[in-house]
């Protein structure tokens, strides 16, 4: 962000101190629209550094939108004030508004607003709090009031393993600039974000996109660029043959679950693969899929699918084993998931074998299960990089926020999808419509960005007016959200 900063204000002919002022504005807009009693008690500590700057200016535009109940503090921990923090203290100073200067947390008075924003240290943190930022980090905390982060909290390592032992702010809310931070998509950063919001600050965003970095955030623009339009004079053979190898016994639903997704993700057609017991149960709930019961498999028969998914409700036993080699054998399109990656890491040496439109799609279990244990998201995720690569394939590391790893080395990032979807056969779902997008001809990259992001965006548009939401709505509303994806 500091090379890109740097290149906003060269080219654009941008003071850095009027960078500032662009980001306080786009914060203050966020604030405002959260907080907009203008008697809401606000404390807002600063730093010395930009982030302090942005503090000072903060509070500057707060009070030029009658924002009246306002103490700042400036706290003077460190020796060096950078020349933007400067001059928006002598901005709020010619204002005559009194800030505050502290030079030892001890000489902070009690205070209890309504909401405190943290503008003491940001994106510069290059140690963990000791001494005075700890202690004034812990006192911010112990007042339990709302806390807002200016584009980070105070503490928090934006790249690089979460520490354990986190001792810095803990906020309600981080309004951050431009882009978020890789840390906060990972689960550990919970301990210091509740909520993030990501404002623009006019960064030139033509030359951010042209920085070497292996994150990409997904956007709505790209899902349309992706989707396919259904096209005149088509017929159900464009658009592919899926086979799903699922369920069991006592997992039939499995299999179900998975076939309507590929059915309603677009298949042409959908063939189940599935013990005898289940035949019955598919007929009945889901006429337009096709039967091939799991007893009577002529293994060269397999070659017309167009795209195979093995693994929801498979189970473990031999045949699912021998089952699972044919159809790596077969070199197709191919989604991995549940029982079939655990079957994978109980049989390492297959993994070599998987064709390079293979995806894997599994969750923190299964992953370590597959490549051994980790201490954290971040080196999950670099693990996830590495294996990706290394084996030519995706692998679709599944959470709040999804890794989706390629075999390029590039990280997508997937926003869509809630804690209202945290139930059960969300991820046979998932392998669904990822089968049927391959069957449909998207290369596998494409069928994991697209298959991730609308099996999120159903949720959330489930969840708009939903307590929680089950994998069988997620399904039915699949259609609807690709119809709408499209434009
Ligand atoms: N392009 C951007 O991203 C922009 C960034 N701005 C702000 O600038 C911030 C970054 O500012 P700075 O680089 O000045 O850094 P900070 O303001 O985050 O920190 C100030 C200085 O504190 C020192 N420090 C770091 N960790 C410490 C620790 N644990 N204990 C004691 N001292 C420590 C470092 O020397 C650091 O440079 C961003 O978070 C954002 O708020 C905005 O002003 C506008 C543009």
């Amino acid at each position: 962000m500091q090379n890109i900063d740097a290149y906003t204000i060269k080219h654009t002919k941008i003071k850095s101190v009027d960078l500032m002022e662009q980001a306080a504005n786009a914060f203050v807009s966020a604030f405002a629209q959260e907080y907009d009693n203008k008697n809401t008690g606000i404390v807002i500590f600063c730093g010395l550094g930009n982030n302090g700057g942005d503090g000072l200016a903060i509070a500057r535009l707060l009070l030029a939108k009658n924002y009246t109940n306002i103490s700042i503090f400036l706290t003077r921990f460190g020796s060096k004030q950078s020349d933007d923090n400067k001059e928006n203290l002598k901005r709020l100073q010619e204002m005559n508004f009194q800030v505050e200067e502290i030079n030892d947390v001890n000489e902070i008075e009690i205070i209890k607003p309504d909401l405190i924003i943290d503008a003491i240290l940001g994106s510069g943190l290059n140690k963990p709090l000791t001494d005075q930022y700890a202690a004034l980090a812990k006192l911010i905390n112990d007042l339990a009031v709302k806390i807002i982060a200016v584009d980070v909290p105070t503490g928090f390592k934006t790249e690089g393993e979460i520490l354990v032992d986190y001792n810095g702010v803990k906020a309600d809310l981080v309004i951050c600039f431009q882009r978020p931070k890789i840390n906060f998509f990972f689960p550990e950063s919970s301990i210091a974000i509740k909520r993030f919001k990501v404002v623009d600050i006019g960064l030139d965003e033509a030359y951010i996109n042209t920085q070497p970095t292996d994150y990409k955030l997904i956007t709505s623009e790209d899902i349309t660029k992706l989707i396919k339009p259904r096209v005149h004079f088509t017929h159900k053979g464009t658009y592919g043959h899926a086979l799903l190898i699922a369920g069991n016994t006592n997992t039939m639903g499995a299999a179900l679950l998975s076939a309507n997704a590929c059915l309603r993700a677009g298949a042409g057609l959908t063939t189940v693969c599935l013990p005898q017991s289940g035949l019955t149960a598919l007929n009945i709930t889901m006429p337009e899929a096709m039967a091939l019961p799991r007893e009577h498999v002529d293994f060269k028969s397999l070659h017309k699918y167009n795209a195979i998914a093995i693994g929801p409700g498979l189970g473990f036993d031999d045949d699912n084993l021998i089952m699972l080699k044919k159809v790596i054998e077969l070199q197709k399109p191919l989604v991995v998931d549940a029982d079939a990656i655990t079957t994978l890491s109980n049989n390492k040496n297959l993994l070599k074998n998987l064709s390079p439109q293979t995806i894997l799609t599994p969750h923190v279990k299964e992953f370590d299960r597959l490549f051994g244990d980790h201490e954290n998201w971040w080196q999950r995720v670099q693990t996830a990089q590495t294996k990706a690569k290394e084996l030519g394939i995706v692998i679709i590391l599944k959470n709040q926020y999804t890794f989706i790893c390629m075999p390029t080395g590039e990280i997508c990032i997937n926003q869509t999808g809630n804690p209202a979807m945290a139930s059960g056969g969300m991820g046979d779902v998932l392998t669904g419509i990822l089968v049927s997008l391959l069957a449909q001809g998207h290369a596998a990259k494409e069928a994991a960005i697209l298959g991730v992001y609308l099996h999120g965006k159903a949720g959330d548009e489930l969840a708009k007016d939903s307590f929680c939401v089950s994998a069988s709505q997620v399904v039915l509303q699949l259609p609807k959200t690709m119809k709408m994806s499209m434009d």
